[in-house]
């Protein structure tokens, strides 16, 4: 995951045209509460493989906006001299490579002075060589886009180009983007429409006028010191917000009456279709008929049939004529999700293959975040369809009660499962022990990544993800035997992880849906689902992102690429859950079907367990906070902030 961030100071921005509440915590001070060392320390981790600065400068001159790349003598910024205001655009750009052949650092910038910091993955689309770099790729694109500033479909109807906001829209999958098109003097920047990648904001104010982005919210090395002074950080909460997804622009012009640089903030539709019905996230057969239940998994309709037709592989009969047997909607989803880890394991070259001299054999490009059970089982079921079989897959595993962990436990089963299913592949479990009272530096920072959430449900969850994702633990010695006392240590250096984000939210995998499914039925259900993938990007994506890409690893999602959620949304409900059937059965039950499918008849009837819950984090979290597991039930420990305690971890 790349780390990328813009402070722009100098202009006077109007974000009144939002269409939500953009009034970021008001302080009385132009100072930034962290140095820029310090936002590019945060950055370096999130992208280890290359960190640039750069700096872009507008000045007004009766009328006209002249730009030029700072650097580092700046003599020509002669601020208010002569009614000359200068604004300054400072990009930052951390890199974490995984695609193309030659090194890349950002921010790139062209020789028609446009500017790009870009942290995502373009795996549909667009067609991409497997060797090409997808961001040099973003870049040459957007530069030959249409700079009229008044087209907002796809295309300019005056010049035919494509418009920056159709190209952004055109992506398949996650992005977080800022640009400058120096053409137009427009600063572009947003988010994919599930929010797949962090990207913080922190509006201007009538007080404040700095307005900045940044992938992750940066800590300054002595804030971290006493605990004094990390309340006091706690309490900057508030300054960052999640930017909501979508497309925003920021036109710089020069104001007629004062000569001020000023901007209004626009927030752009998507112009593409099938990104807007996902996002509406209407599903069109909510409520089954009788019939329907009884028939359940055997009818399709002519739509999903099409399109699986369109890509599963036909086959020909005895008779040499091609046949397409009729799969089921489990057969159709299995495809769909093959074909998506496909797209983020397999498809491009993983650049650090290519250059970073490690031994090909002990090169391991994927792991995957495992707790054994129904989702990460899929996802390492298929990775191995996907993967080149002379790599080994990492499963990363957390607990934090040693081998008693439900997680632990269900993970050495899986382990066992997938030796089955998969006799021939190299799986390492790796076995990443924590314990809660030995990690006071690391929770603190930890608190600073999922800024601005800021609840012990996500500093639990965000601890868990962090130090699995850090892939820092334990093997089974192979020489010696495969049992708990005989481990060795092991740390993970796969720089891709699968995760299993999205499963739960689009099949019904909350202990919620079943109240909703109880009270409101399937109509209930629907609403209670659609809520939850139309705010996961402010609940979940962004603070798992920040608490991944701290550990140089990229997340990926293969349970929310388009194609993915595009056909568990074609499909009826009734036939993705059916939360009448037990706990096990009933949730996610086409998941459940999809892992028998993948001979994972285990797995298939694992009930859902959360990994605050199933690494025992929550529970040694609570004893250390709150005093016991009771006493936190009782003051629901989950949702309280971290900052309305004081926090014993400080
Ligand atoms: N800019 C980035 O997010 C990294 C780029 N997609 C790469 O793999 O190299």
């Amino acid at each position: 995951m790349c780390g990328i961030a813009l402070i722009v100071s100098g202009i006077r921005i109007d974000t009144s045209w939002l269409p939500f509440d953009s009034t970021s915590s008001t302080r009385k001070t132009e100072k930034l509460l962290f140095s820029l060392d310090d936002l590019k320390a945060a950055l370096r981790r999130r992208g280890p493989d290359s960190v640039c600065a750069k700096k872009l400068l507008l000045q007004s001159e009766e009328n006209l906006i002249s730009s030029f790349t700072d650097d580092g003598v700046s003599s020509s910024e002669r601020d208010n001299a002569d009614g000359i205001h200068t604004a300054k655009l400072h990009f930052f750009g951390a890199t974490l490579q995984l695609r193309g052949i030659n090194p890349l650092v950002q921010p790139l910038v062209d020789a028609s002075g446009n500017f790009l910091v870009y942290n995502g993955e373009i795996f549909g689309g667009f067609d991409l060589e497997s060797n090409c770099n997808d961001t040099e790729f973003l870049m040459r694109t957007l530069g030959e886009c249409c700079s009229c500033g008044s087209c907002s479909a796809g295309h300019c109807v005056e010049c035919g180009k494509s418009s920056v906001v159709g190209v952004l829209c055109t992506i398949k999958g996650p992005w977080a983007i800022i640009y400058w098109q120096d053409s137009s003097r427009t600063l572009w920047f947003g988010r994919d429409g599930f929010g797949r990648r962090s990207l913080l904001v922190h509006w201007p104010t009538e007080d404040d006028s700095t307005f900045l982005l940044s992938s992750v919210s940066p800590v300054s090395p002595v804030q971290l010191a006493t605990e004094d002074e990390t309340l006091n950080r706690i309490g900057c909460f508030g300054y960052w917000e999640e930017l909501p997804c979508g497309i925003y622009s920021l036109h710089v012009d020069v104001s007629k009456s004062s000569g001020y640089l000023v901007a209004q903030v626009k927030m752009h539709e998507y112009a593409n279709s099938m990104l807007t019905e996902l996002i509406k996230w209407d599903r069109i057969s909510v409520e089954p008929s009788s019939e329907d239940l009884k028939t359940c998994s055997h009818k399709l309709s002519k739509g999903q049939l099409s399109m699986h037709l369109a890509s599963s592989e036909s086959v020909p009969n005895e008779t040499g004529s091609v046949q397409s047997s009729i799969p089921g909607p489990a057969h159709i989803l299995l495809d769909a999700l093959k074909e998506s880890v496909l797209r983020r394991t397999s498809l491009y070259t993983v650049y650090q293959a290519v250059t970073s001299g490690i031994r090909q054999e002990e090169f391991v490009p994927v792991a995957i975040l495992f707790s054994g059970g129904l989702d990460s089982m899929i996802l390492a079921a298929l990775l191995d369809k996907c993967l080149d079989p002379n790599y080994e897959i990492d499963l990363l595993n957390v607990s934090f009660d040693g081998h008693l962990a439900p997680d632990r436990q269900s993970a050495k089963a899986g382990l066992s499962e997938l030796r089955r299913v998969a006799p021939s592949r190299k799986w390492r479990l790796v076995e990443i022990d924590a314990d809660l009272s030995d990690l006071v530096f690391e929770t603190s920072h930890v608190v600073s990544l999922i800024n601005p959430a800021n609840t012990y449900m996500d500093l639990n969850i965000g601890m868990a993800l962090w130090l699995a994702s850090g892939g820092n633990g334990w093997v089974s010695d192979a020489n010696i035997s495969d049992n708990d006392h005989a481990r060795i240590k092991y740390k993970s250096n796969a720089k891709i992880l699968l995760v299993g984000s999205g499963a739960d939210e689009q099949c019904a995998g909350y202990g919620r849906h079943r109240t909703s499914y109880r009270r409101g039925s399937w109509l209930g259900l629907h609403e209670e689902m659609r809520l939850d993938m139309q705010r996961i990007w402010r609940r979940n994506l962004g603070r798992d992102d920040r608490c991944i890409a701290d550990n140089g690893k990229e997340a990926r999602f293969p349970f929310l690429d388009e194609d993915v959620i595009r056909l568990l949304l074609n499909m009826p409900l009734w036939e993705v859950a059916n939360l009448d059937q037990p706990i096990g059965v009933g949730d996610k039950k086409i998941l459940r079907e999809v892992a028998k499918l993948l001979g994972l008849y285990e797995a298939a009837v694992l009930p859902k367990r959360a990994i605050q819950f199933g690494s025992r984090i929550a529970r040694e979290s609570n004893r250390k906070n709150f005093g016991s597991n009771r006493a936190a039930n009782q003051a629901s420990a989950g949702s309280v902030r971290i900052n309305n305690r004081k926090s014993s971890f400080c």
